[in-house]
């Protein structure tokens, strides 16, 4: 996305293009970092015009897009009236020095503190960069965005913005630049509201208690069905006591059952959002809000899901271990031993075992590599990069 999307030209009643009375608006950067290129990318495709601020421009001047304008710090806080500084809390000192250049402006503050930062100050980061530099307005906003959903653009899932600011003009300016870089702002009032803002993040399970009732009513449904079909008919109707099944057996098929649902309740709204853009014929228009919702609990369903499965592996590994097994195999053998032929060799079952086994041991070594590998991101970003493998794994571990 190196040009911008949205050229400043508007379209004259005759059709010909005519110049913009307004030239493009200019935005500044201060950092070179992963946050600071995704925005960049955004904000050139959005129609801005873009000026990074680095310490070393020209080393980081080939990461950005071309469009936009890499060079010192000094420089690029010159011209525009928004600067984003993208920069973590302990570097904002540094920048000190550029406070006669920066009066007056508007700086965003986007940083985004761990946890123990979060309990170690107790004034929020927007709030310390507001001491610094009393001449600026800041703006507290874009901190729930990761680096990767600013750069892969806004989904219907999460495309909030929380904005806060002392400054009502200020604030506007930046609720403005949000909404046109397709992100949907959400005033949360004075930038005392910036440690609030900045505790989002932290919070891990938002949005989970609509999918774990789902999951819960889903596990009760499909347990009453598996226990009137495989232990009360069978003693209703042959007089055999299975109720010994209730604990692991009914369990084990029922997990299985809720995995898929919840599985199939992660795909289908995005079938039926791309069937009401097409019956719209446009993808520009908001979609109702139970659909909205239920796009924003994918992810939680599709983890939900997975622990199901994860859980029905591991179940499913425990079967043999049961009295009533070794029961049913000392039962098998003795006939085997009466009629002389061989049962409990059955080529098709010691297969699946196999198979079974490997692709077990496959599944978590692949997770266990990629949970090391996204930790850190998790820890940094509200909208971790997305878990797309969660969406598979349950077909992986359940084959
Ligand atoms: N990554 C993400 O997904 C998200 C990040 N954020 C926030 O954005 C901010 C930047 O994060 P991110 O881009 O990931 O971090 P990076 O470490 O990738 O970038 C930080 C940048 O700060 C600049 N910087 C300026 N002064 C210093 C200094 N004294 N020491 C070190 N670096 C300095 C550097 O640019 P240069 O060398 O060019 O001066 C560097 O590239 C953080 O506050 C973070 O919390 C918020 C939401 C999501
Ligand atoms: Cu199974």
């Amino acid at each position: 996305m190196d040009k911008p999307l949205i050229s400043r030209h508007l379209v004259d009643s005759d059709g010909s293009l005519a110049e913009a009375p307004r030239e493009v608006p200019k935005v500044g950067i201060l950092g070179s970092g992963d946050f600071a290129r995704s925005l960049a990318t955004r904000l050139v495709g959005s129609g801005f015009s873009v000026v990074v601020g680095s310490r070393n421009p020209k080393r980081t001047a080939g990461l950005f897009p071309s469009a936009a304008h890499v060079t010192l710090q000094e420089e690029a806080v010159g011209s525009p009236e928004v600067i984003f500084v993208a920069m973590f809390r302990e570097h904002y000192s540094t920048l000190c020095g550029l406070s006669d250049q920066l009066a007056g402006k508007i700086l965003v503050d986007v940083s985004n503190p761990t946890q123990q930062e979060h309990l170690r100050h107790h004034e929020s980061n927007a709030e310390y960069l507001a001491s610094l530099f009393p001449t600026c307005t800041v703006v507290k906003a874009f901190n729930v965005i990761s680096a990767w959903t600013l750069q892969a653009g806004p989904r219907d899932g999460n495309r909030q913005v929380p904005i806060c600011s002392d400054q009502p003009e200020a604030k506007r300016t930046v609720l403005e630049l949000a909404q046109a870089m397709g992100f949907t702002p959400m005033d949360m009032g004075s930038l005392a509201s910036a440690r609030e803002v900045e505790a989002m993040p932290l919070r891990l399970l938002p949005g989970w208690k609509v999918p774990a009732l789902l999951a819960l009513g889903l596990f009760v449904f499909f347990y009453t069905y598996n226990f009137i079909r495989d232990v009360l008919q069978p003693y209703l109707q042959e007089g055999k006591n299975k109720f010994y099944q209730l604990p692991v057996s009914v369990v084990n098929t029922t997990l299985p059952c809720v995995a898929y649902v919840l599985l199939s309740l992660v795909y289908l709204p995005g079938v039926v959002a791309a069937a009401l853009q097409l019956h719209r014929g446009t993808k520009y228009r908001r979609f109702p809000d139970w659909l909205d919702h239920w796009l924003q609990h994918r992810k939680q369903m599709g983890l939900l899901s997975f622990f199901c499965a994860a859980l029905h592996a591991l179940y499913s590994f425990c079967l043999p271990l049961r009295r009533s097994h070794r029961y049913e195999l000392v039962n098998q053998a003795v006939k085997q031993v009466l009629t002389n032929k061989s049962h409990l060799w059955i080529e098709k079952e010691v297969w699946r075992m196999e198979i079974y086994l490997s692709l077990g041991v496959l599944a978590l070594g692949t997770l266990s590599l990629l949970a090391v590998t996204s930790l850190p991101s998790i820890s940094n970003s509200l909208n971790w990069r997305e878990f797309s493998f969660v969406q598979v794994c349950p077909f992986l571990i359940d084959l």
